[in-house]
Protein backbone atom coordinates (compact mmCIF):
# COMPACT_ATOMS: atom_id res chain seq x y z
CA UNK A 1 0.00 0.00 0.00
CA UNK A 2 1.49 3.45 -1.14
CA UNK A 3 0.15 5.23 2.29
CA UNK A 4 -1.29 3.93 5.53
CA UNK A 5 -2.72 5.93 8.32
CA UNK A 6 -3.00 3.71 10.84
CA UNK A 7 -5.27 4.37 14.10
CA UNK A 8 -4.57 7.94 14.45
CA UNK A 9 -6.04 9.91 17.56
CA UNK A 10 -4.99 13.34 18.71
CA UNK A 11 -6.77 15.56 21.34
CA UNK A 12 -5.70 19.12 22.52
CA UNK A 13 -4.51 19.62 25.88
CA UNK A 14 -7.52 22.31 26.05
CA UNK A 15 -10.41 20.05 24.38
CA UNK A 16 -12.55 18.14 25.75
CA UNK A 17 -13.14 16.03 22.55
CA UNK A 18 -11.00 14.17 20.58
CA UNK A 19 -9.48 16.31 17.25
CA UNK A 20 -9.02 13.20 15.26
CA UNK A 21 -10.70 9.69 16.87
CA UNK A 22 -8.67 6.63 16.11
CA UNK A 23 -8.44 6.85 12.08
CA UNK A 24 -7.43 4.49 9.71
CA UNK A 25 -7.54 4.20 5.65
CA UNK A 26 -5.36 4.07 3.02
CA UNK A 27 -4.26 5.93 -0.48
CA UNK A 28 -3.18 4.24 -3.61
CA UNK A 29 -0.15 5.59 -5.48
CA UNK A 30 -1.47 8.19 -7.62
CA UNK A 31 -5.02 8.40 -6.07
CA UNK A 32 -6.70 11.92 -5.06
CA UNK A 33 -8.43 11.11 -1.83
CA UNK A 34 -10.51 14.09 -0.77
CA UNK A 35 -11.13 14.94 3.18
CA UNK A 36 -14.45 16.25 3.44
CA UNK A 37 -16.01 18.15 6.96
CA UNK A 38 -17.52 20.50 8.36
CA UNK A 39 -15.83 23.25 9.66
CA UNK A 40 -13.99 21.81 12.93
CA UNK A 41 -14.21 18.18 12.41
CA UNK A 42 -10.86 17.86 12.19
CA UNK A 43 -9.50 17.71 8.72
CA UNK A 44 -7.39 20.05 9.15
CA UNK A 45 -5.12 18.17 12.32
CA UNK A 46 -5.59 14.51 10.57
CA UNK A 47 -3.80 16.40 7.38
CA UNK A 48 -0.75 17.67 9.28
CA UNK A 49 -0.23 15.00 11.22
CA UNK A 50 -0.05 12.60 7.92
CA UNK A 51 2.66 15.46 6.68
CA UNK A 52 4.47 14.38 9.86
CA UNK A 53 4.05 18.39 10.71
CA UNK A 54 1.81 17.73 14.13
CA UNK A 55 2.38 14.72 16.81
CA UNK A 56 -0.72 11.97 16.96
CA UNK A 57 -1.51 10.87 20.41
CA UNK A 58 -2.09 7.54 18.99
CA UNK A 59 -0.89 5.53 15.64
CA UNK A 60 0.97 6.08 12.50
CA UNK A 61 1.53 6.38 9.03
CA UNK A 62 3.49 4.73 6.51
CA UNK A 63 4.56 5.91 3.20
CA UNK A 64 5.36 2.87 1.02
CA UNK A 65 5.97 1.12 3.79
CA UNK A 66 8.13 3.91 6.10
CA UNK A 67 7.20 5.29 9.15
CA UNK A 68 6.84 8.88 8.55
CA UNK A 69 8.25 10.22 11.98
CA UNK A 70 6.18 12.67 13.84
CA UNK A 71 7.83 16.02 14.80
CA UNK A 72 9.10 14.73 18.48
CA UNK A 73 11.38 12.34 16.68
CA UNK A 74 12.46 14.18 13.77
CA UNK A 75 15.07 17.36 14.14
CA UNK A 76 12.60 19.02 11.18
CA UNK A 77 9.14 18.64 11.85
CA UNK A 78 7.86 17.26 7.78
CA UNK A 79 8.82 14.96 5.66
CA UNK A 80 10.81 15.33 2.12
CA UNK A 81 8.51 13.50 0.32
CA UNK A 82 5.31 15.21 1.19
CA UNK A 83 4.65 18.81 0.58
CA UNK A 84 2.03 20.70 1.99
CA UNK A 85 0.12 23.48 -0.02
CA UNK A 86 -1.85 25.60 2.91
CA UNK A 87 -5.01 27.94 2.32
CA UNK A 88 -2.79 31.17 2.55
CA UNK A 89 0.29 30.30 0.13
CA UNK A 90 2.52 33.41 -0.03
CA UNK A 91 4.79 33.90 -2.98
CA UNK A 92 8.18 35.98 -2.24
CA UNK A 93 6.52 39.27 -3.13
CA UNK A 94 10.19 40.98 -4.68
CA UNK A 95 10.38 37.72 -7.01
CA UNK A 96 8.23 37.34 -10.66
CA UNK A 97 6.99 33.74 -10.67
CA UNK A 98 10.29 32.02 -12.56
CA UNK A 99 12.41 32.75 -9.58
CA UNK A 100 9.57 31.87 -7.00
CA UNK A 101 9.47 28.08 -8.75
CA UNK A 102 13.22 28.04 -9.07
CA UNK A 103 13.98 29.28 -5.56
CA UNK A 104 12.14 25.75 -4.45
CA UNK A 105 14.91 23.78 -6.47
CA UNK A 106 17.97 26.26 -5.72
CA UNK A 107 19.82 23.35 -4.18
CA UNK A 108 20.25 22.02 -8.16
CA UNK A 109 22.28 22.57 -10.74
CA UNK A 110 21.41 25.83 -13.01
CA UNK A 111 20.59 23.56 -16.04
CA UNK A 112 18.12 21.10 -14.27
CA UNK A 113 16.88 24.15 -12.79
CA UNK A 114 15.48 25.66 -15.97
CA UNK A 115 14.11 22.27 -17.16
CA UNK A 116 12.13 21.73 -14.46
CA UNK A 117 10.92 25.19 -14.36
CA UNK A 118 9.99 25.21 -17.58
CA UNK A 119 7.99 21.77 -17.37
CA UNK A 120 6.72 23.06 -14.09
CA UNK A 121 5.61 26.50 -16.05
CA UNK A 122 4.07 24.30 -18.70
CA UNK A 123 2.17 21.71 -16.82
CA UNK A 124 0.58 24.35 -14.50
CA UNK A 125 0.08 26.89 -17.33
CA UNK A 126 1.88 29.84 -16.34
CA UNK A 127 3.91 30.28 -19.33
CA UNK A 128 3.86 33.84 -20.35
CA UNK A 129 3.46 34.94 -16.87
CA UNK A 130 6.75 33.88 -15.63
CA UNK A 131 8.38 37.38 -15.79
CA UNK A 132 5.13 38.87 -13.57
CA UNK A 133 5.62 39.81 -9.78
CA UNK A 134 2.70 38.32 -7.33
CA UNK A 135 0.57 41.56 -7.56
CA UNK A 136 0.18 41.07 -11.12
CA UNK A 137 -1.66 37.83 -11.06
CA UNK A 138 -5.21 36.52 -10.23
CA UNK A 139 -6.48 34.07 -7.42
CA UNK A 140 -6.41 31.21 -9.95
CA UNK A 141 -2.83 32.14 -11.25
CA UNK A 142 -1.69 32.46 -7.91
CA UNK A 143 -2.89 29.00 -6.99
CA UNK A 144 -1.06 27.24 -10.05
CA UNK A 145 1.79 29.27 -8.74
CA UNK A 146 1.65 27.29 -5.65
CA UNK A 147 1.01 23.97 -7.33
CA UNK A 148 4.32 24.59 -9.69
CA UNK A 149 6.00 25.17 -5.87
CA UNK A 150 4.59 22.32 -4.52
CA UNK A 151 5.19 19.79 -7.46
CA UNK A 152 8.85 21.36 -7.99
CA UNK A 153 11.04 18.65 -5.81
CA UNK A 154 8.68 16.28 -7.01
CA UNK A 155 6.70 14.98 -4.06
CA UNK A 156 5.74 11.28 -3.41
CA UNK A 157 2.93 12.87 -1.60
CA UNK A 158 0.75 16.18 -1.79
CA UNK A 159 -1.11 17.68 0.36
CA UNK A 160 -3.31 20.40 -0.16
CA UNK A 161 -5.73 22.45 3.17
CA UNK A 162 -8.54 24.09 1.17
CA UNK A 163 -6.63 24.80 -2.02
CA UNK A 164 -10.00 26.96 -3.07
CA UNK A 165 -11.06 28.70 -0.78
CA UNK A 166 -9.64 32.47 -1.91
CA UNK A 167 -11.48 31.70 -5.31
CA UNK A 168 -14.70 33.50 -6.31
CA UNK A 169 -16.95 30.93 -7.99
CA UNK A 170 -16.83 31.25 -11.21
CA UNK A 171 -12.70 30.75 -11.31
CA UNK A 172 -12.94 27.81 -8.93
CA UNK A 173 -15.06 25.30 -11.46
CA UNK A 174 -12.62 26.06 -13.71
CA UNK A 175 -9.73 26.10 -11.41
CA UNK A 176 -10.48 22.48 -9.76
CA UNK A 177 -10.71 20.38 -12.86
CA UNK A 178 -7.17 22.12 -14.06
CA UNK A 179 -5.91 21.06 -10.89
CA UNK A 180 -7.72 17.49 -10.80
CA UNK A 181 -5.47 17.17 -14.68
CA UNK A 182 -2.05 18.57 -13.34
CA UNK A 183 -2.44 15.93 -10.15
CA UNK A 184 -3.07 13.49 -12.91
CA UNK A 185 -0.51 14.41 -15.51
CA UNK A 186 2.19 14.85 -13.05
CA UNK A 187 0.81 11.33 -11.17
CA UNK A 188 1.33 12.77 -8.11
CA UNK A 189 -0.64 11.12 -4.85
CA UNK A 190 -2.61 13.80 -3.55
CA UNK A 191 -5.01 14.28 -0.16
CA UNK A 192 -7.17 17.29 -0.07
CA UNK A 193 -9.26 18.37 2.33
CA UNK A 194 -11.60 20.38 1.75
CA UNK A 195 -15.55 21.59 3.66
CA UNK A 196 -17.43 21.78 0.20
CA UNK A 197 -18.51 18.22 -1.63
CA UNK A 198 -18.33 19.89 -5.03
CA UNK A 199 -14.74 20.02 -4.57
CA UNK A 200 -14.47 16.68 -3.59
CA UNK A 201 -16.94 15.25 -6.54
CA UNK A 202 -14.77 17.08 -9.08
CA UNK A 203 -11.51 16.08 -7.87
CA UNK A 204 -11.55 13.10 -6.32
CA UNK A 205 -11.10 9.44 -6.99
CA UNK A 206 -12.41 8.87 -3.34
CA UNK A 207 -14.17 10.71 -0.90
CA UNK A 208 -13.32 10.35 3.09
CA UNK A 209 -16.21 11.70 5.60
CA UNK A 210 -15.01 13.33 8.63
CA UNK A 211 -17.37 14.22 11.43
CA UNK A 212 -16.39 15.12 14.49
CA UNK A 213 -12.72 13.60 14.99
CA UNK A 214 -14.49 9.99 13.12
CA UNK A 215 -14.30 8.75 10.06
CA UNK A 216 -17.44 7.96 8.78
CA UNK A 217 -17.08 6.37 5.26
CA UNK A 218 -14.63 6.08 2.74
CA UNK A 219 -15.44 5.67 -0.60
CA UNK A 220 -15.94 6.43 -4.67
CA UNK A 221 -17.47 10.17 -4.92
CA UNK A 222 -20.82 8.34 -6.81
CA UNK A 223 -21.09 5.65 -3.67
CA UNK A 224 -21.07 8.34 -1.20
CA UNK A 225 -23.35 10.24 -2.87
CA UNK A 226 -25.85 7.45 -3.70
CA UNK A 227 -25.04 5.25 -0.75
CA UNK A 228 -24.21 7.43 2.23
CA UNK A 229 -23.64 5.72 5.11
CA UNK A 230 -25.85 7.19 7.18
CA UNK A 231 -28.29 10.39 7.07
CA UNK A 232 -25.55 12.88 8.09
CA UNK A 233 -23.46 11.82 5.04
CA UNK A 234 -26.55 11.86 2.47
CA UNK A 235 -27.31 15.71 3.97
CA UNK A 236 -23.70 17.04 3.64
CA UNK A 237 -23.83 16.13 0.10
CA UNK A 238 -26.51 17.65 -0.73
CA UNK A 239 -30.71 18.45 -0.06
CA UNK A 240 -32.89 15.45 1.20
CA UNK A 241 -36.46 14.89 1.51
CA UNK A 242 -36.78 13.49 5.10
CA UNK A 243 -40.05 10.90 5.53
CA UNK A 244 -41.65 10.83 8.92
CA UNK A 245 -44.33 7.71 9.50
CA UNK A 246 -47.10 10.15 8.26
CA UNK A 247 -45.13 11.18 4.97
CA UNK A 248 -44.19 7.18 4.64
CA UNK A 249 -47.76 6.52 4.24
CA UNK A 250 -48.88 9.19 2.23
CA UNK A 251 -46.44 7.68 -0.53
CA UNK A 252 -47.86 3.99 0.88
CA UNK A 253 -44.03 3.21 1.84
CA UNK A 254 -44.15 0.17 4.38
CA UNK A 255 -40.58 -0.02 6.01
CA UNK A 256 -39.33 -1.05 9.36
CA UNK A 257 -36.14 1.02 8.54
CA UNK A 258 -35.23 4.27 11.08
CA UNK A 259 -34.99 6.63 8.09
CA UNK A 260 -35.78 6.58 4.87
CA UNK A 261 -35.03 9.73 2.27
CA UNK A 262 -35.08 10.90 -1.28
CA UNK A 263 -33.12 13.70 -2.79
CA UNK A 264 -35.38 15.60 -4.66
CA UNK A 265 -33.97 15.10 -8.44
CA UNK A 266 -35.51 11.55 -7.47
CA UNK A 267 -38.83 13.27 -6.96
CA UNK A 268 -41.21 13.16 -9.84
CA UNK A 269 -43.80 15.46 -10.80
CA UNK A 270 -47.40 14.45 -12.78
CA UNK A 271 -49.86 17.07 -13.78
CA UNK A 272 -52.43 14.01 -13.11
CA UNK A 273 -53.34 11.71 -10.23
CA UNK A 274 -51.14 8.79 -11.22
CA UNK A 275 -51.01 5.88 -8.48
CA UNK A 276 -49.04 6.30 -5.43
CA UNK A 277 -48.97 9.78 -6.58
CA UNK A 278 -49.47 12.31 -3.80
CA UNK A 279 -51.22 15.83 -4.30
CA UNK A 280 -49.28 18.54 -3.11
CA UNK A 281 -49.63 22.54 -3.26
CA UNK A 282 -46.29 24.69 -4.45
CA UNK A 283 -45.24 26.94 -1.84
CA UNK A 284 -41.93 28.63 -3.52
CA UNK A 285 -40.35 27.55 -6.75
CA UNK A 286 -36.68 29.12 -7.11
CA UNK A 287 -34.89 28.99 -10.16
CA UNK A 288 -31.11 27.68 -9.63
CA UNK A 289 -29.79 28.08 -13.12
CA UNK A 290 -29.56 24.40 -14.27
CA UNK A 291 -32.86 23.30 -12.49
CA UNK A 292 -35.75 24.64 -10.47
CA UNK A 293 -36.27 24.26 -6.87
CA UNK A 294 -39.45 23.73 -5.71
CA UNK A 295 -41.09 23.63 -2.74
CA UNK A 296 -44.79 21.84 -1.83
CA UNK A 297 -46.31 21.14 0.80
CA UNK A 298 -48.35 17.41 1.37
CA UNK A 299 -51.82 16.94 2.30
CA UNK A 300 -49.95 16.17 5.80
CA UNK A 301 -49.02 19.71 5.86
CA UNK A 302 -44.91 18.71 5.99
CA UNK A 303 -42.32 19.97 3.19
CA UNK A 304 -40.61 18.93 0.39
CA UNK A 305 -38.69 19.70 -2.07
CA UNK A 306 -38.81 18.92 -5.76
CA UNK A 307 -35.88 19.66 -8.02
CA UNK A 308 -37.16 19.91 -11.97
CA UNK A 309 -35.38 21.03 -15.09
CA UNK A 310 -38.74 22.51 -16.23
CA UNK A 311 -41.23 23.83 -14.85
CA UNK A 312 -44.79 25.73 -16.14
CA UNK A 313 -46.63 25.83 -12.88
CA UNK A 314 -47.24 28.84 -10.34
CA UNK A 315 -47.24 29.24 -6.79
CA UNK A 316 -50.06 27.91 -4.88
CA UNK A 317 -51.17 25.74 -8.14
CA UNK A 318 -51.49 21.89 -7.20
CA UNK A 319 -49.02 19.27 -8.88
CA UNK A 320 -49.06 15.52 -8.08
CA UNK A 321 -45.80 14.32 -6.70
CA UNK A 322 -44.81 10.49 -6.66
CA UNK A 323 -41.63 9.28 -5.66
CA UNK A 324 -39.20 6.81 -7.89
CA UNK A 325 -38.78 3.50 -5.05
CA UNK A 326 -35.66 2.82 -6.37
CA UNK A 327 -33.58 5.92 -5.68
CA UNK A 328 -34.61 5.98 -1.59
CA UNK A 329 -32.18 6.24 0.81
CA UNK A 330 -33.12 4.23 3.40
CA UNK A 331 -30.97 3.30 6.41
N1 LIG B 1 -3.88 24.15 18.08
C1 LIG B 1 -5.05 23.78 18.59
N2 LIG B 1 -5.28 23.85 19.91
C2 LIG B 1 -6.45 23.44 20.45
N3 LIG B 1 -7.49 22.97 19.73
C3 LIG B 1 -7.33 22.89 18.39
C4 LIG B 1 -6.11 23.30 17.76
N4 LIG B 1 -6.25 23.10 16.42
C5 LIG B 1 -7.49 22.60 16.24
N5 LIG B 1 -8.13 22.49 17.42
C6 LIG B 1 -9.50 21.95 17.62
O1 LIG B 1 -9.54 20.65 17.06
C7 LIG B 1 -10.77 20.44 16.35
C8 LIG B 1 -10.47 20.09 14.91
O2 LIG B 1 -9.85 21.22 14.28
P1 LIG B 1 -9.32 21.19 12.79
O3 LIG B 1 -8.72 22.53 12.49
O4 LIG B 1 -8.47 20.01 12.60
O5 LIG B 1 -10.68 21.01 11.98
P2 LIG B 1 -11.03 21.38 10.47
O6 LIG B 1 -12.02 20.37 10.06
O7 LIG B 1 -9.78 21.50 9.67
O8 LIG B 1 -11.70 22.80 10.63
P3 LIG B 1 -11.69 24.03 9.58
O9 LIG B 1 -12.40 23.54 8.36
O10 LIG B 1 -12.48 25.08 10.32
O11 LIG B 1 -10.26 24.41 9.35
C9 LIG B 1 -11.58 21.71 16.53
O12 LIG B 1 -12.45 21.54 17.61
C10 LIG B 1 -10.54 22.76 16.86
O13 LIG B 1 -11.08 23.78 17.65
Amino acid sequence: MFLEVKNISKKYQQQAEKAVSNISFSVDKGEILAIVGESGSGKTSLLHIIGGLLEPDEGSIFLENERVLPPSARLVAGHPHINIVHQNFKMFPLFNVYDNISYFLRHYNIDYQNHRVSELLSLCKLEGIERKLPNELSGGQLQRVALAVALANRPKLLLLDEPFSNLDASLKLYLKKEIANILKESKTTAIIVTHDPQDAFLLADRIAVLHQGKLLQVDKPHIVYQFPINQYVAQLFGEVNLFDNGTAELFQLTHKQSSIMIRPHDVLIGNKKTLNAVEAAIKTIDFMGAFYRLEVVLPNDKAFIIYTSFTDAQVNEKICVQIDKQKLLIF
